[in-house]
């Protein structure tokens, strides 16, 4: 809808369509997962619950994302394969990676409870994920081959290695003694000392769990003369087999041979060419700002949803924010817990220098030199995009306590550098003067709604109309004074950390507890913000970056 003389910074954008004939997986997992099973006591070394809440996330993602096929995981990880000839999202890697997990965490949250029925969920998890390519079939059959070899050395490590513990060791002999134990001795070991036959051990933990989906009929209701209404959906079911990349289990499933294609041979070396492919991500150039901006899924349009007190997912033609009956054009609680979430992700992310949001979507900021998750674009978007739906969901209740989330909420995200600082301000402009031309045209449309008028003659009475002819419209037919609304409605939220922290720095030890992030609802389109707060993309710490960087990266150059 807007159009203004800071469109050019799309340019910027880079395209990230995985080419055909790749496959797409979307690997996703989780980030600190150690201190995260530590805070909340999970059984060592694997935790049924724990395995139970990622297959039922993994089940959720499936029946959500139709164009997944095939979904392998263990421990705190998840591989979801598309369908060969899938056209999901023009099969741009970032709207891909981001929504798979953006959604794979807000059912985590979401299915927290109903899993671990008397343990509370400590604070917001979050995973990253990034899109794995695989040329061919044979490239996918090594990738899954590669998961579960992998699987079954770290559970068959772990389960000697809490043995050893258990029995008195420190965690530093177990390991010393496990690094020069071969496999067959480790068997020995748990069978000869511990009685343990690792055969014997559940398959969950040693095969990891797969994951399929068929089509199955659901009747929603009856006509009144007693014939059913029926419906497909999708229902995903967990399997577990020994070699999932083996051609017995592979070629006897007909909806991986039809949307994936065959095993031709078994797999007997894993060609380390492949794996370094396998764990290869882009990284973003560097000394540029680089500015992650996430945007709620469907918070408008059509979206899949599971209805509340059921367990089947049923596709609607509704909302996010109509579902959830947002106030129109602004809903006050739902800007403040976008707000809220913003704050808590720069807390957590000391990289991160501002933060814009409007509406569904927020932009943050980070420092130009900053090396968080490698500066790569998937594990810096993946990771703000999985702890922002990870608060979003665990905050709700704070900001709608009488309102409940009826669905898991996702978010996509993509990552974009800005060369200088005069075009991260266009940047942010560009935000800026959207969020004024929407909400100025929101306002003027619900208010002949309202008023009324059909939506469609709302729209034919808005079509073509400028900006003065909008605020007079609003002024002599609803008597509002569009510079009277809310500010937070008219120019967005920015969030940064205030100047005390700055100026005080490291050289004061208590600086740090004086810290905090102020949102203000500012014009940061005038020069004159920027002059105000120069901390912000303040030059000296840049300097420092920059030195430290070169001295990390480049040493051969001294
Ligand atoms: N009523 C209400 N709706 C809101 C509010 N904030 C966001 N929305 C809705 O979210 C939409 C955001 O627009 P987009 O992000 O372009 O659209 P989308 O439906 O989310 O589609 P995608 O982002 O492409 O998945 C708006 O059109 C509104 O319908 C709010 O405070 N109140
Ligand atoms: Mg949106
Ligand atoms: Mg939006």
């Amino acid at each position: 809808m807007a159009n203004s003389k800071y469109e050019y910074v799309k340019l910027f954008e880079d395209d990230d369509e995985v080419m055909l004939p790749n496959l797409i997986v979307v690997r996703v997992v989780a980030l600190d997962f150690r201190r995260f099973s530590e805070v909340h006591g999970f059984v060592k070394p694997n935790d049924e619950k724990a395995l139970e809440l990622m297959n039922c996330c993994a089940m959720a993602t499936m029946e959500m994302f139709s164009d997944v096929i095939f979904s392998y995981g263990f421990n705190d990880e998840y591989s979801f394969v598309f369908k060969k000839t899938s056209k999901f999202y023009q099969r741009r890697a970032s709207k891909l990676y981001s929504l798979v997990v953006s959604f794979f965490t807000s059912v985590y949250i979401t299915k927290w409870q109903d899993v671990f029925l008397q343990k509370n969920l400590r604070y917001a998890p979050s995973f990253r994920a990034h899109v794995v390519r695989c040329a061919s079939i044979e490239v996918l059959q090594v990738y899954l081959a590669w998961r579960q070899q992998f699987c079954h050395i770290s559970n068959l490590d772990n389960t000697c290695f809490w043995k050893l513990v258990e029995c008195g060791k420190t965690d530093r002999e177990a390991q010393d003694f496990l690094k020069v134990t071969e496999k067959k001795e480790k068997h020995e070991l748990l069978f000869q000392k511990f009685n343990i036959n690792y055969a014997n051990l559940s398959a969950i933990f040693r095969q990891g769990s797969c994951i399929l989906t068929t089509k199955v009929e659901d009747i929603v209701k009856y006509h009144e003369d007693g014939t059913p209404v029926k419906r497909l959906r999708r229902k995903a079911t967990v399997i577990h087999s020994p070699n999932i990349a083996g051609r017995k289990f592979w070629n006897e499933h007909s909806i991986l041979l039809k949307e994936l294609g065959a095993f031709a041979t078994d797999v007997d070396k894993i060609n380390p060419d492949y794996v370094r492919s396998f764990q290869v991500e882009k990284t973003l150039m560097p000394c540029t700002w680089v500015v992650i901006r996430i945007d709620g899924c469907h918070f408008h349009r059509v979206s899949l949803f599971q209805s509340p007190g059921t367990s089947s997912t049923i596709w609607k033609n509704t909302e996010f924010s109509e579902v959830h009956a947002f106030e129109k054009p602004n809903d006050e609680h739902a800007l403040n817990l976008m707000n809220s979430c913003a704050v808590a992700v720069m807390e957590k992310l000391p990289d991160l220098v501002f933060s814009y949001g409007v509406s569904d979507e927020y932009s943050f900021v980070l420092k130009r030199y900053s090396q968080i998750y490698g500066r790569t674009a998937s594990g810096m978007v993946s990771a703000i995009v999985s702890l922002f739906s990870s608060l979003y969901v665990m905050k709700w209740r704070e900001f709608f306590p009488h309102k409940e989330l009826k669905y898991p909420p996702s978010f996509d995200g993509r990552a974009v550098c800005y060369p200088s600082d005069e075009v991260l301000r266009d940047y942010l402009a560009w935000r800026q003067v959207d969020c004024h031309i929407n909400n100025q045209y929101n306002t003027c449309f619900w208010e002949l709604v309202k008023s009324g008028k059909s939506k469609s003659e709302a729209q034919a009475c808005l079509k073509g109309t400028q900006t003065q002819e909008k605020e007079l419209l609003l002024h002599s037919r609803f008597n509002i004074s569009y510079n009277e609304l809310p500010l937070m409605f008219r120019q967005g939220s920015s969030a940064f950390w205030d100047k005390k922290d700055a100026t005080t720095g490291d050289k004061n030890p208590d600086a740090c507890c004086e810290r905090k992030i102020v949102v203000v609802h500012s014009n940061i389109i005038e020069r004159s913000f920027w002059e105000d707060h120069p901390w912000i993309l303040d030059k000296e710490a840049w300097i420092l970056d920059k030195e430290a960087w070169i001295r990390d990266k480049a040493a051969w150059l001294f």
